[in-house]
């Protein structure tokens, strides 16, 4: 049975299945290709309908089901593209034997640009409503998650092409309908609006985004269109995309006009990143992007710190994107080899968490880097051949488009941007802080398009905020109970010193919670390993716990799914942090909370702090600063029961002094090891005990803390092993939180689930745990 083609616009709902199909055509193609391969037979140039199709035996069940009557599939086919015409031809060593009278084949690329490629005459026009069902899945599969999309598109087999047709072999049937049924479970019309290629389409389908976000919406038809764009939008709320799809249309768009084959390959993109791992993280969200398998994917070069310097610059020779932190980058492109030339050719600069970037501090580098990819009379030195770029390419910045992201702007900025600055002084000549740093990018445009889709609120809606006030000394405990009463919780810890991780992190692992550290004070490899190990845990239905604690290195960017709890132990040093701090929960739509451990003396400059950035925010909308302040945001103290806390409090005692027995100890190793090794260098004799007892001697600052690690470096191998026995029978151990038969064990108990069994028994929810695990607030 044959169906024909009707002449219709492409349906959206069907673009992510035609681009894979399409892109399986020019597999197979490729597999084949007769100029590749000489040896094999010369090819000639065929009709669709000519092409050695070979039906597909299909099992009963799918017999006339909806309209899809079969299958078809052909090898060895080569897909031409003429790059003046742009029609498509078909080349083959096999053609079919005289066609049927009912075998007619209609599935064939899809769009405009194939049109006359199916037989030179003829016009393809799509599908029709009718064909449509067709093409449909016979049943929606239940939604994949990115990374189990991505893994399936891995896995999949030889490509085939495969028409509609009479029946055939089942299995292969079966398996095709798999991965088409993959590719469409994503109804992707809702991002219809920004024009976006099938392929791209067809990979938002794969990653299960059924829409655009609200700056995804605002900001791509911007990008698209070649403007500057400078974007502000809540943590969590799809930024990355916001480039990255502009990016890979651009990818595609030069793909297909074969524009970036026959000169030497440069990136078409510059992505700047602040923190190393914000960097992987982009290089993983963009191979995301492009791992649909509908296309072939840009090559991609992440370039920091602490990896191979060589092997980055091997990958760079390739690379369609790059993506970098400021020092590890400029490094490489100080290095010469041609790379400031190649960059110059860049059509995107992004700059992500533009604020933090530009800062000072982290400037300098970005600004070399710029100062470098502008630079038109660049030094000869540079580059290969003592040609000079300046004479041969236009200036940078006329072909590239910057885009610059962040969640938070400074304020004043923000108002000049959105056309509610005071009169005087443009953007492109002040020399006020981020106004002038924004500058320095040199937009290609006198006024970049400023879209802020969030004037109200910096922070996402679903989060919710409170504090919990306790003694600065009882920090560690707070935290403790914090999350023994957040189970089966994700949570991330935010401190401000590594020493601080170094700590907190083996008291937690003490006392049995799955504690995971994190600062810039690691290696680069355990730093990602770390958080991979954070993503990795609690990723199923009941997500087990996983606690990463961590200093600001994990504040910007990091997308990692299902973190309920932000904790700030120590409180936050300046708004935006809080602000970015905060945005590691409660992202992309999903609720969480943020809580504050403070001491009596920090609980007022909280408040001013949080009731800032709200204000902030309502500032930033054309309210006045008076207006803004009345109405005030009040972070409220969280409830929590002090009753329990302090029958948690000997643990919490013990697995503290465990921890600071285990810190002094490796300190003693690593200063004994320095100072032998002094010691060996001056030839004399290194007494560890005789020095201790003359540094003891002397008194000044900090005694009291020396005397305290030296006391826990003198704990016996017994003495250590008593304390862990003691720990561990506490954690067996019942607190008696007031009810009968409820307590808290080391073993992370469920309080949803307790809280649940005291409403059913006739006590009222939430009572003597506090309200800590519900937050208990009005939704702000
Ligand atoms: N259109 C969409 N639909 C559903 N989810 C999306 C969409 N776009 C992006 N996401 C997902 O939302 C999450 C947050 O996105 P992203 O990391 O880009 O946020 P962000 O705005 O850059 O946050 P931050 O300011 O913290 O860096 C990611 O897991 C991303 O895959």
């Amino acid at each position: 049975m044959a169906t024909t083609s009707n002449k219709r616009p492409l349906p959206d709902k069907v673009a992510a299945m035609k681009a894979k199909k399409r892109q399986k055509l020019d597999h197979s193609g490729d597999q084949t290709h007769s100029a590749a391969n000489p040896k094999k037979k010369a090819k000639t140039a065929s009709r669709v309908d000519d092409l050695a199709w070979k039906d597909i035996s299909m099992p009963d069940r799918m017999e006339d089901y909806e309209g899809f009557f079969g299958l078809e599939e052909v090898d060895g086919v080569d897909v031409v593209k003429d790059a003046s015409s742009g029609q498509i031809s078909f080349l083959s060593q096999n053609e079919k034997a005289p066609p049927q009278a009912d075998a007619k084949t209609d599935e064939t690329p899809d769009d405009g640009a194939n049109d006359q490629a199916l037989n030179g005459d003829e016009e393809w026009f799509g599908f029709d409503d009718a064909d449509q069902d067709i093409s449909e899945p016979p049943a929606p599969k239940p939604k994949k998650s990115a990374k189990s999309a991505r893994e399936g598109s891995k896995a999949k087999t030889a490509p085939k092409v495969s028409t509609t047709a009479d029946q055939g072999d089942a299995t292969a049937a079966f398996e095709l309908l798999a991965e088409n049924a993959d590719a469409v479970e994503t109804d992707v019309s809702a991002w219809r609006s920004l024009k976006l290629s099938p392929d791209t389409l067809a990979s938002l389908a794969k990653l299960t985004f059924p829409k655009p976000t609200p700056i995804q919406r605002a900001a791509i038809p911007e990008a698209l269109a070649g403007h500057d764009v400078i974007g502000k939008a809540s943590t969590g709320s799809g930024k990355t995309l916001t480039f990255g799809i502009p990016i890979l249309e651009r990818f595609l768009e030069l793909r297909s006009g074969s524009q970036r084959s026959g000169q030497a390959k440069a990136p078409l993109a510059l992505l700047l990143s602040p923190t190393r791992e914000l960097a992987h993280q982009l290089d993983k969200h963009l191979t995301a992007l492009c791992s649909s398998g509908a296309f072939e994917a840009p090559s991609i070069a992440t370039l920091t710190g602490g990896l191979s310097m060589q092997k980055q610059q091997r990958l760079l020779k390739n690379a369609d994107i790059v993506i970098g932190t400021p020092g590890r980058l400029w490094e490489v492109i100080s290095s010469g080899r041609g790379i400031i030339k190649a960059l110059k050719q860049i059509q995107f600069l992004v700059v992500d968490e533009a604020d933090r970037l530009l800062s000072e501090g982290h400037f300098k580098e970005v600004e070399e880097i710029l100062n470098a990819l502008d630079r038109t009379e660049d030094g000869n030195e540079e580059l290969e051949g003592g040609e000079d770029a300046s004479e041969t390419s236009p200036p940078p910045t006329a072909v590239r488009q910057t885009l610059v992201f962040s969640a938070t702007f400074d304020r004043g900025l923000q108002k000049k941007l959105a056309g509610k600055g005071k009169s005087g002084g443009d953007l492109m000549s002040s020399k006020e802080s981020m106004e002038y740093l924004l500058s320095k990018l040199n937009f290609r445009e006198e006024k970049p398009k400023f879209i802020d889709v969030n004037p109200v609120n910096q922070l996402a809606s679903g989060l919710k905020e409170g504090l919990i006030e306790c003694v600065g000394t009882e920090k560690d405990l707070y935290l403790y109970a914090l999350l023994m009463l957040h189970a089966n919780t994700r949570a991330l810890v935010f401190t401000n010193s590594i020493d601080a991780v170094r700590r907190i992190t083996p008291f937690l692992q003490n006392l049995g919670l799955p504690a995971i550290g994190l600062h810039s004070g690691m290696a680069q490899k355990a730093r990602l390993r770390s958080v991979e190990r954070f993503t990795q845990g609690g990723v199923s239905a009941k997500p087990s716990s996983s606690i990463m604690v961590a200093t600001d290195v994990a504040a910007r960017g990091l997308d990692i799914a299902n973190v309920q709890l932000v904790i700030h132990y120590h409180l936050p040093r300046a708004a935006d942090t809080y602000v970015h701090r905060s945005g590691r929960t409660a992202r992309a739509g999903q609720p969480g909370s943020s809580i504050l451990i403070c001491g009596p003396e920090e609980v007022a400059g909280v408040r001013r702090l949080v009731a800032k950035v709200h204000a902030q925010a309502a500032v930033a909308h054309d309210q006045s600063a008076s207006e803004a302040a009345k109405q005030g945001f009040y972070i409220r103290t969280l409830d929590i029961d002090r009753r329990v806390v302090a029958r948690l409090k000997p643990r919490a005692n013990l697995a503290k002094k465990l921890a600071d027995v285990n810190i002094a100890k490796e300190k003693q190793h690593k200063e004994d090891d320095f100072m032998r090794a002094a010691a060996e260098e001056l030839g004399v004799d290194y007494d560890s005990e005789e020095f201790e007892k003359q540094a003891s001697g002397r008194q000044g600052r900090g005694n009291g803390r020396k005397k305290k690690e030296r006391e826990s470096r003198e704990l016996s191998k017994g003495e250590v092993g008593a304390l862990k026995a003691e720990l561990k029978e506490l954690l067996k151990q019942r607190v008696n939180v007031g009810v009968s038969e409820k307590y808290l064990t080391s073993g992370r108990v469920d309080v949803d689930e307790l809280l649940r069994q005291q409403d059913e028994g006739g006590s009222k929810t939430g009572e003597f745990l506090g309200t800590v695990n519900n937050l208990g607030l009005d939704d702000a």
